[in-house]
């Protein structure tokens, strides 16, 4: 194959992270199963699903902290090894853990000190995260928002290209939550590329650009959170002779998935249709429709069908 030079280039320039069939066994339970996609530079990925469908492990996986079984990941352009790659990463994959007794800025003296960071950096992460008037403060002190928010600052200390976050806003509270995700909307408007790990898709569709859907370690969806959102809708139907109508949505192209549920048939579309060109098209077929309601579904309906509905 022939890629040419700006090509490869600029392929390189734009891609953090790629996975590539990534596969992690513990035992005889599939974590994560044959996944792959690509992290782009400037965007916001969420990676959503519910528990124990795979989100920290695939994290652990790409951070170095969990072996893979099969697969393969690489961060930036490939030539870069994982050690020197996660210099330039930053991640909150625990709870914050800080020390105690010592304030917000002396705690993240010594993540300096670690990292090999000016204590310059100390001053302008603590503004991001609007901890700043509260640098002399005890950690022990902190709300759990702001220690979470103490925890961002300090992963961004060395100016990291992507910022790696497993479920930001867990058990804060609603004003903790929003602060969270608006920091992270403002971190990611500064040009940084974020990763969270969520099970809430109420916060993947607030937050993210992008997202991948996972249910029990295999990939649903990825693609624009957008993208997602736009569904063509769905026709709820009843109907005497549910087998024949059952039989027509399953030949037709415009219907994808098709539900029933006692006397309730609903279709899913996967392109436009109106109802009254559906009406007539079964009534040339002689099949008479009782009940016939046109809906759009919620994120949350697509969410439910994608991780509750769809076979492995
Ligand atoms: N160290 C381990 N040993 C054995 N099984 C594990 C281990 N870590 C994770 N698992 C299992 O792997 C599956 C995926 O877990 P994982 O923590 O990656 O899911 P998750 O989507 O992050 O969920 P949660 O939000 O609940 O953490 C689960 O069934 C979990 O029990």
């Amino acid at each position: 194959m022939s890629v040419s030079n700006s090509t490869l280039k600029n392929y390189n320039l734009e891609s953090i992270l790629t996975i590539s069939n990534l596969t992690k066994k513990f035992g005889y339970l599939t974590a994560v199963k044959d996944l792959s996609f690509t992290i782009n530079k400037g965007n916001v990925y969420g990676i959503l699903g519910p528990n124990g469908s795979g989100k920290s492990t695939t994290l652990g996986i790409v951070l170095n902290v969990v072996n893979k079984t099969e697969g393969d990941f690489h961060w930036f352009d490939g030539n870069t090894s994982t050690h020197d790659a996660l210099k330039k990463v930053g991640a909150i994959i625990e709870r914050p853990n800080f020390y105690p007794y010592m304030t917000a800025s002396q705690n993240l003296k010594l993540v300096c000190r670690i990292k090999g960071v000016n204590y310059d950096k100390i001053d302008e992460k603590l503004e991001i995260v609007g901890l700043l008037d509260r640098k002399n403060s005890k950690f022990k002190t902190y709300s759990l928002g702001m220690k979470q928010r103490l925890a961002i600052a300090s992963a961004l200390l060395n100016d990291p290209e992507i910022l790696i976050l497993d479920e930001p806003t867990n058990g804060l509270d609603p004003q903790g939550i929003h602060q969270i995700r608006e920091i992270i909307k403002q971190i990611a408007a500064k040009g940084t590329t974020i990763l969270l790990a969520s099970h809430l898709l109420d916060e993947v569709e607030k937050v993210c650009s992008h997202v991948v859907v996972l249910r029990k370690g295999v990939k649903l969806y990825s693609g624009r959170v957008d993208e997602m959102i736009s569904s063509h809708g769905f026709f709820e139907l009843k109907c005497n002779k549910q087998e024949e109508l059952v039989s027509f949505l399953e030949n037709h192209n415009a219907f994808g998935n098709i539900k029933i549920q006692d006397d309730l048939v609903t279709a899913f579309l996967n392109e436009p249709m109106k109802s009254e060109d559906f009406n007539k098209q079964l009534f040339e077929q002689n099949i008479i429709l009782t009940h016939l309601v046109q809906r759009k579904e919620s994120l949350e309906e697509q969410f439910l069908q994608l991780t509750d509905n769809q076979k492995n």
